[in-house]
């Protein structure tokens, strides 16, 4: 099982990941979690980024919280089974900004 990050890691992860983000949103912590929004063109775009995620999320076997509305993806990753963050939460958040 996963194992959870301890507050350096979990803000030299996060530094690592906001290093990644190309649009001017970047992830926020906030408690157990990390959060971001991300925006698309169109209703299409997003769905068709959260289809990739979702196979990639399968394959990982770590699942994101998200709310789709139109082009806005609203997306909180936490890992249930450690009670917090892990790695999990990072290479999920890392897969993201590298389909967007
Ligand atoms: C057995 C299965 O792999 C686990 O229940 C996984 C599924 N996806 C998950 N996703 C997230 N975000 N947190 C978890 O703890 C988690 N656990």
């Amino acid at each position: 099982m996963a194992v959870k990050l301890s507050e350096k890691q979990i803000s030299e992860k996060l530094d690592g990941l906001n290093a990644l983000v190309s649009d001017d949103s970047p992830w926020e912590r906030s408690g157990d979690t990390i959060k971001k929004t991300f925006m698309f063109k169109s209703f299409i775009r997003a769905f068709g980024w959260m289809s990739q995620i979702a196979i990639w999320a399968e394959k990982l076997k770590h699942h994101p919280e998200w709310f789709n509305v139109y082009n806005k993806v609203e997306v909180t990753l936490t890992t249930h089974d450690a009670d917090g963050l892990t790695e999990l939460d990072f290479s999920l958040a890392e897969k993201m900004e590298k389909f967007k």
